[in-house]
């Protein structure tokens, strides 16, 4: 029923969030950014895979040594603490810092933060260099922001619906924009704040899509550099349009997985606007 709701609302609404996200994605795909990706083992592969078919050049840079100096050349940062170690997470510290000093836009992505001390104190360091969009699932953003969370590992144990207020918490303590992911989504920068529907539950059966939209987000934001609201929504919007036209002919996860590349990798931004199902929260 809420789902029918908001489908509803979607074809009525064409708000200019919905043409920036058209219009960014045109830039993106233009532009093709360089997007330094400092995430996980799991997912450095689809990642990549996914920034290329959506167009824009992942490099999946992260040692210590050249991670600061990499950051100066691309046009945006992500950083993932999926399969963290010590020198990985010195490289995380040089490009974040290297990041936050330039004035380029930084995602983080704070997988199972919460999970070990280790992982506590890496995430609490890395919010010192400011994020400029924080994107996780709903128990991540939860414990992100003090809250009681169901995680045990990577895969949410909560409803985006319950990270609601965590999220608005969150942004307006870091100015970050923060993206909660899940069968809805919801991102805000803690004073405006939507919904993106779509997508489809094999979504969450397919390990690192979420580290992968992060990445996006980084793609998004490296065109969009003043605009981190948006480009955050369009990134989002891209997932769950290319998400759903994947599921359609899709017959379980592994097929999923690749007809989702071959889904984004199709996608224009006049199938976007008219497809993406965003509404004001
Ligand atoms: N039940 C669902 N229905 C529709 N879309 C979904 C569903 N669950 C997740 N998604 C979509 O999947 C993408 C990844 O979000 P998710 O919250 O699963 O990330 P995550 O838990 O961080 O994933 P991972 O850690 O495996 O990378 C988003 O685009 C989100 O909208
Ligand atoms: C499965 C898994 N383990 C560490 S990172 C990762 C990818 C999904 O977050
Ligand atoms: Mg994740």
């Amino acid at each position: 029923m809420y789902g029918a709701h908001l489908e509803t609302q979607s074809h009525t609404m064409t708000s200019p969030v919905v043409s920036s996200c058209g219009e960014l994605f045109d830039r993106m795909r233009h532009q093709s950014p360089l997007v330094q990706c400092i995430t996980n083992y799991v997912a450095m592969n689809y990642a990549a895979n996914v920034l290329l078919a959506a167009g824009a050049s992942p490099a999946m840079v992260h040692a210590p040594e050249e991670a600061g100096e990499f950051a100066g050349l691309a046009g945006a940062v992500t950083i993932n603490i999926g399969t963290l170690s010590s020198p990985w997470l010195e490289g995380m510290h040089a490009a974040a810092k290297a990041a936050n000093e330039n004035g380029k836009p930084w995602v983080l992505d704070p997988v199972a933060h919460f999970a070990t001390a280790f992982r506590r104190k890496a995430v609490t360091e890395l919010l010192a260099f400011k994020p400029t969009v924080i994107r996780g699932n709903a128990s991540e953003i939860m414990a992100l922001a003090g809250d009681a969370s169901s995680g045990r590992g990577v895969d949410s144990g909560d409803s985006v619906e319950r990270a609601e207020v965590s999220a608005l918490v969150l942004a307006r303590r870091t100015s970050a924009v923060v993206a909660v992911t899940g069968a809805i989504d919801f991102v805000t920068d803690g004073h405006q704040s939507v919904r993106v529907a779509g997508g489809s539950a094999l979504m969450p059966k397919v390990t690192a899509m979420g580290c992968a939209l992060t990445c996006l987000v980084g793609a998004f934001a490296a065109v969009a550099p003043a605009s981190p609201w948006e480009a955050t929504i369009g990134a989002l919007a891209c997932f769950s349009v290319a998400g759903a036209q994947a599921a359609q002919q899709a017959s379980g996860p592994g097929s999923f997985a690749w007809r989702f590349i071959d889904a984004l990798a199709a996608l224009d931004s006049h199938t976007l606007q008219a497809q993406a199902q965003i509404t004001p929260a």
